[in-house]
């Protein structure tokens, strides 16, 4: 009844939505999780994350049988003809890769994968892991190959099934045939590579995004002191298909919990063969730069930060998310209370106390009383405030806009003082 019979072992972002997607395509997916209190609420339905259309696939997934969950690794992969190793690999000693959770996984499973079984990286990780996880796991007729993923939060299930390409590398050619055939019906272009390529392509694309960014905040620095428009700039340079329309929105910095990872970890890699990679590195300075040029930008619209009330509208690291995991506008919240100032926080996705401010469920009651408001996330609900409202409620005037996500017509009507990135012409009343 069902294609193949595939284990997943981490039932996070990556895990859970390869799992509920591969079950769709008519697979049999079995999902492990070292953490117990995770699998049991999957198992009874229950999806913490916030992605479109995955519980949806989860339950889809319960009902047919498709789809099961079970602590520990051994159990979902002792009958897997594939298994995929969806493990965090967060910023270790020095800014490398931690490797020990998908380690730990190849040491636990190795003894109890079945024969001729294949495990597939799917983890981000640096070159060379995919030789440790075969001399780990000590099993020759067992491949691995290494296929990255290049899904973004927030439309996990959409990248899935409709991936701009598929990359798949290993050693052993058979093997990359097997798993590639996997993704066949997803109709994207399927490119294969040796495992060291296909580690590399993942960082070599993070990064350059990255450094799109980077280099587009760096412009919109410039656009103020030179007078011009970064929206109409990056309208104009997008065109070119060469480079694109597609990120080139100024903002408080890039993060998330791959792209600043990541870029720490290509630097290690280069720094471990002997390269310099001042590209890369100017790449990460320009971002925390971001953080600083809000803060100064606030600093300036309040006088002094120490004592001065700021509203902030917008903690996780990009709209359409939950997360906070390395989360620029926690950056900068930080960097405000650092310097003194009372900060009193709304985001639609976060009902949890922070430290350094008071986060509430009502975006009116972050910006009563406050001196400055700075908006960090670009929720579409804040572009619908009712801004004469706000305008009421705050003790100051100023609204930093460091997403330019905001109507100025809206702010401007109601008596305040826009300050938004890249563009020079504030609109003031
Ligand atoms: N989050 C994203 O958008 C993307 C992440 N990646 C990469 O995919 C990998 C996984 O990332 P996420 O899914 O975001 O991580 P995550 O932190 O959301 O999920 C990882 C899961 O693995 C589980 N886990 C940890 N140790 C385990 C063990 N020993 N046995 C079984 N389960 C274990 C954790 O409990 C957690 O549920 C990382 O290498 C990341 O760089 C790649 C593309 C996109
Ligand atoms: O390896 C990963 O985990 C993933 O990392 C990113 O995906 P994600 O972290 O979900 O977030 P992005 O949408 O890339 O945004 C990253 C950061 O850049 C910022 N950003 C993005 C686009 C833009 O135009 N401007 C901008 O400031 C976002 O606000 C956010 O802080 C990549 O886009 C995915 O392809 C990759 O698979």
């Amino acid at each position: 009844m069902f294609v193949r019979r595939i284990a997943v072992v981490g039932t996070g972002y990556v895990g859970l939505t390869t799992g509920a997607c591969l079950a769709s395509l008519g697979h049999r997916v079995e999902c492990a999780d070292v953490d117990a209190l995770k699998v049991n609420r999957l198992r009874a339905g229950q999806v913490d994350i916030l992605e479109p259309g995955l519980a949806e696939l989860v339950a889809r997934g319960r009902a047919t049988g498709g789809l099961t969950f079970v602590e520990g690794a051994r159990g979902a992969v002792a009958d897997a003809e594939v298994v995929f190793l969806c493990l965090p690999t967060p910023m270790g000693a020095g800014g490398a890769a931690d490797l020990g959770a998908v380690e730990a996984v190849a040491r636990e499973i190795r003894d109890v994968l079945p024969r001729d079984a294949v495990v597939v990286c799917k983890s981000t990780v640096p070159v060379g892991t995919s030789v440790r996880l075969a001399a780990l796991l000590g099993r020759e007729d067992v491949a691995v190959v290494s296929n990255p993923e290049f899904l973004r939060e927030g439309s996990a299930v959409h990248d899935f099934l409709h991936p701009d390409r598929v990359v798949v590398g290993s050693d052993s050619p058979r093997a990359a045939e097997r798993v590639a055939a996997l993704f066949a019906g997803l109709g994207a272009p399927t490119v294969l590579m040796d495992a060291a390529s296909a580690e590399m392509v993942k960082y070599a694309a993070n990064c350059f995004l990255a450094m799109k960014l980077s280099y587009v905040n760096a412009v919109a620095e410039l656009c103020e002191l030179v007078g011009a428009d970064v929206t109409s700039v990056t309208e104009g340079m997008g065109h070119d298909r060469r480079i694109g329309q597609a990120f080139l929105k100024p903002g408080p910095g890039w993060g998330g919990s791959c792209l600043p990872k990541d870029a720490h970890a290509m630097l290690r890699v280069a720094d471990a063969v002997g390269v310099d990679f001042p590209l890369l590195r100017a790449t990460v300075e320009t971002n925390a730069r971001q953080q600083r040029r809000v803060v100064d930008k606030v600093r300036r619209a309040v006088g002094a930060l120490a004592g001065a009330r700021i509203g902030v509208l917008g903690l996780v690291f990009k709209a359409g998310t939950n997360d906070l995991r390395d989360s620029p506008a926690l950056a900068v919240a930080e960097l405000l209370a650092l310097e003194g100032a009372e900060l009193v926080a709304h985001d639609p996705q976060v009902d949890r106390p922070l430290p350094g401010m008071t986060v509430v469920d009502d975006p009116y009651a972050a910006v009563r009383g406050a001196d400055a408001v700075v908006l960090l996330t670009e929720w579409p609900e804040f572009r619908a405030l009712d801004w004469a409202r706000v305008a009421a409620l705050m003790a100051g005037s100023t609204v930093l806009d460091t997403r330019n996500h905001l109507d100025p017509d809206a702010l401007l009507r109601a008596g305040l003082v826009l300050d938004g990135t890249g563009r020079v012409h504030r609109v003031t009343a």
